[in-house]
């Protein structure tokens, strides 16, 4: 609606005034002290991200895919770490925060980097193959509608998308809660998977990121 859309309005132009264009350090310190100290957004914030970093940075992905843009916040965080070469496709089917992601990843200067596709992930996953000429990812990043986790995870493993050691690091395992995701990646011979324990963003909450790394 028209109010949603005039606070990501105030969103970019908080980024545009804090943020230096090209910097992503700076949008993505624009964005957190927008969300912290004028309005919460659904970002995986700043405390949930550097576990994030972590991660990418271990696996040094070459391929990754996230589910969820939403403002491009974790979409720029996740790039801005990736090596020169590298992709990252990143699904949205909200035309408005479509709109907004591709403002902030273009401030940060990652537009070569990252990809994002209009639509839903249930109909983008059978069609990266043929449409993106994507064999395997090394990294998705699920942080979009909790009831599609796991649907999506299951359709990522029918499509051929994940090879032995591909990382799977899921956002708000706690709050909102992916229970049936959850049940699924800790007891299935395909995953091992560990939990990383920490806040819902920009709140004393708790929430955590589950990383579950294919077996194949
Ligand atoms: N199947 C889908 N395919 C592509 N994009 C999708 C899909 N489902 C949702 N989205 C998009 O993700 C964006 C952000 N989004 C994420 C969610 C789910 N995330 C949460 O609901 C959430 C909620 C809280 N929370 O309530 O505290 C905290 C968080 O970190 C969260 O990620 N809902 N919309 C939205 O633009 C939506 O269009
Ligand atoms: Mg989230």
């Amino acid at each position: 609606g028209s109010l949603a859309l005039l606070w990501h309005d105030r969103l970019l132009k908080a980024v545009r005034k804090r943020a230096t264009r090209g910097d992503p350090q700076s949008v993505i310190s624009a964005i957190d002290h927008f969300c912290r100290h004028n309005e919460w957004a659904m970002n995986v914030g700043d405390e949930k991200g550097s576990i994030l970093d972590s991660v990418v940075s271990e696996v040094n992905p070459e391929k990754v895919l996230e589910l969820g843009t939403y403002c491009g916040y974790s979409t720029v965080r996740i790039a801005r770490l990736l090596p020169p070469g590298a992709r990252l496709i990143t699904l949205e089917f909200n035309v408005d925060y479509a709109a907004i992601a591709r403002q902030v990843i273009a401030w940060a200067g990652l537009e070569d980097k990252i990809q994002l596709v209009e639509g839903a992930s249930e109909d983008w996953i059978p069609r990266m193959k043929e449409h993106f000429g994507i064999e395997t990812f090394d990294f998705v990043f699920l942080d979009h509608w909790k009831d599609r986790y796991l649907p999506d995870t299951k359709l990522m493993e029918d499509c051929g998308l994940l090879r032995k050691g591909t990382v799977l690091l899921a956002d708000n395992v706690i709050c909102p809660g992916v229970p049936d995701y959850l049940e699924y990646v800790r007891n299935s011979l395909s995953y091992k998977s560990c939990y990383f324990k920490s806040h819902l963003e920009y709140t004393k909450a708790e929430d955590g990121l589950e990383k579950s790394v294919f077996l194949g």
